[in-house]
């Protein structure tokens, strides 16, 4: 690194930085709300400096642009991470709104791992299950996700098919006063609940890619949307539930992550059990379909999923 670029990295803020959100991002830049609702296209400063949609940040205008200087204090941070890179999806959230759908099928892996990166950072998570107008579909999905409830996420029926959306002011109502991340795979809906919540979303998206000369499909950006004048509700919409690396979290920690498993980790014989094969395990004792006497409350689907992560993230790097 150079001298020049060290002593800029270092450069404090000086007195005529502002206060800003930042309301998209693509790459290293960022498009930063005033708070008089002034957008501006955004660079870093430094490493130290790179910011993501939800954050605070301090930024000082340049010509037309500006530059960050300070990213404030995070209260949480959403990301995941393979072993190559780590993917910042939002930071400062009130919770994480999962979308799933009747159709096409969902991955309970892809769900698992994201309400595990949630629970690290002790942020609330939603399951709303989409398409409730395929009633055949939905009743079976609706079944996979009974252990989700059980173990006591919040999961919402919806419909967004017809004008009258059945469950969507349910939706709405928990969104009511909070920022939400939305997640969701591919052909959930995703697109159409947005839409749905914020009209005109989709065009704000479009001058946001643009604004930010992304010059690619407009959902490769995280964009914040506000869902009322007040500007009380938001919501990100930003895409990448594939993939989802847990690299960031020691296998260890899983248990404490799954509050099915982590129900009954005080019942173990052992103080370090790992609840993959120890005698009086208690957590193995509530696996369904697994050693009587049990209450069966951890679906062996979820038992499966904690071995298979287990393995995951004990494996050495393999580069
Ligand atoms: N039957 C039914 N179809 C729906 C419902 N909501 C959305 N769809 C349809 O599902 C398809 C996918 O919807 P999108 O909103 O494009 O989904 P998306 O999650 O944004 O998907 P990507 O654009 O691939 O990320 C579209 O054909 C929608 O019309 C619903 O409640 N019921
Ligand atoms: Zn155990």
């Amino acid at each position: 690194m150079g001298r020049g670029k060290a002593a800029a990295a270092g450069a404090p803020a000086s007195g005529t930085a502002r206060a800003g959100l930042v309301v998209g991002s693509h790459g290293r830049h960022c498009l930063v709300e005033t708070p008089d609702g002034e957008r501006r296209i955004c660079h870093p400063r430094g490493k130290k400096s790179q910011a993501v949609v939800g954050d605070r940040v301090q930024w000082q205008p340049t010509a037309d642009e500006g530059t960050i200087e300070r990213v404030d204090e995070r209260r949480n941070l959403f990301y995941r991470q393979d072993e190559i890179r780590t993917k910042s999806f939002a930071a400062n959230l009130d919770q994480i709104l999962l979308l799933v759908a009747a159709e096409p099928d969902f991955s309970e892996h892809q769900l698992t791992r994201a309400l595990i990166a949630a629970e690290a950072q002790h942020i609330r998570a939603l399951i709303v299950l989409n398409k409730s107008d395929l009633a055949e579909l939905f009743g079976r999905a609706w079944e996979r996700l009974a252990p989700y409830r059980r173990m006591g996420y919040a999961v919402l029926p919806l419909s967004l098919e017809g004008a009258d959306a059945p469950g969507l002011a349910a939706v709405e109502a928990e969104l009511a006063g909070r920022t939400t991340l939305i997640l969701g795979p591919s052909g959930v809906g995703k697109s159409t609940l947005v839409n749905r919540l914020v009209p005109g979303a989709l065009a704000q998206t479009g001058e946001i890619s643009q604004a930010l000369n992304s010059g690619r499909h407009t959902t490769t950006t995280t964009t914040w949307y506000w869902m009322d004048k007040a500007a009380g509700t938001a919501l990100i919409d930003s895409p990448g539930f594939q993939e989802f690396g847990l690299n960031h979290i020691e296998p260890t920690q899983l248990p404490a992550l799954m509050p099915d498993i982590a129900a009954h980790t005080g019942e173990c014989r052992f103080y370090n059990c790992t609840h993959r094969h120890e005698p009086g395990c208690g957590v193995i004792a509530h696996v369904e379909g697994a050693a009587p006497p049990s209450d069966a409350d951890i679906s062996a689907m979820r038992y499966r999923i904690y071995n298979e992560l287990f393995d995951e993230l004990s494996r050495p790097p393999s580069y």
